[in-house]
């Protein structure tokens, strides 16, 4: 579905994202884990075309998209939500999804896509609320659903668990194993630790900008050196 090789992707001096070969498969939910700062994000901006290469090439559905304008890769079925939530406020559910719509250039071609985007991300008995209105849970479920208002065949999501309680994140566990089940293929950024073991298939984890490890959940909680990088800490605070 999506090969990323040898990608890097360096500010000045600083590596964000250093030499990483990475292959998610279609169908896969995949989860990209890692210490703050160890380039997370900054994939996710190579992948949407936020962010030019500095060296390395993308590949999505077999075509180079290394140096493909945004618009253009979701035209090719990609989309993706943002840490910080960017919604309209004074605009209803309903507003903000055709403001999505118009950005994909006719790829959420029917009311029904729409409605159907909304029902997956399950916001559709909120169509007409003002999107200030919705709770912080609603509005990440609202960036969701204008993503998939796009019709994706890859989902990029960085951190949609952040500020979620514990009943929110087991229902947008449950989502995202239905949009699974429904074709769409996830690269999930994600420190919430209960939601990225829960719900991935495999898992990369990146440390100042390298992958040094990539396997099953089980695999990467019994790694010596992930635990040593990253899940130490987060294994204690987040796992049930
Ligand atoms: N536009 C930029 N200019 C300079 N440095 C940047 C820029 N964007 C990111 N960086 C740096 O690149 C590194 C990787 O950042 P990135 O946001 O990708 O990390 P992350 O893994 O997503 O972190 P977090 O978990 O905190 O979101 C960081 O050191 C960051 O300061």
């Amino acid at each position: 579905m999506i090969e990323l090789t040898a990608v890097s992707r360096h500010f000045g001096g600083m590596h964000a994202v250093d030499n990483l070969d990475l292959k998610v498969a279609r169908g896969q939910i995949f989860g990209l884990i890692g210490p703050n700062g160890s380039g997370k994000s900054t994939t996710l901006d190579l992948i949407s075309g936020m962010l030019p290469l500095t060296s390395g090439q993308i590949h999505f559905c077999r075509q180079d998209i290394s140096r493909l304008a945004l618009h253009k890769r979701v035209g090719c079925g990609l989309a993706r939500t943002f840490q910080n939530i960017r919604l309209f406020g004074p605009l209803t559910v309903w507003q903000n999804l055709r403001v999505a719509h118009n950005a994909a250039a006719g790829r959420a071609k029917t009311h029904q896509q729409m409605m159907q985007a909304l029902a997956l991300a399950g916001l559709a008995h909120k169509k007409d609320e003002l999107a200030a209105n919705l709770s912080f849970a609603e509005q990440r479920q609202l960036e969701l659903a204008r993503a998939l208002a796009t019709r994706p065949q890859l989902l990029l999501l960085d951190e949609p668990a952040a500020g979620m309680d514990a009943a929110e994140i087991a229902a947008l566990r449950q989502r995202m194993m239905a949009l699974r089940q429904s074709g769409v293929t996830i690269l999930l950024v994600e420190h919430v630790m209960e939601l990225v073991m829960g719900v991935s298939d495999r898992i990369a984890v990146l440390n100042f900008g390298r992958k040094i490890a990539e396997g099953t959940p089980s695999e990467i909680q019994a790694d010596p050196q992930v635990r040593e990088a990253y899940l130490g800490a987060h294994l204690i605070a987040n796992l049930p």
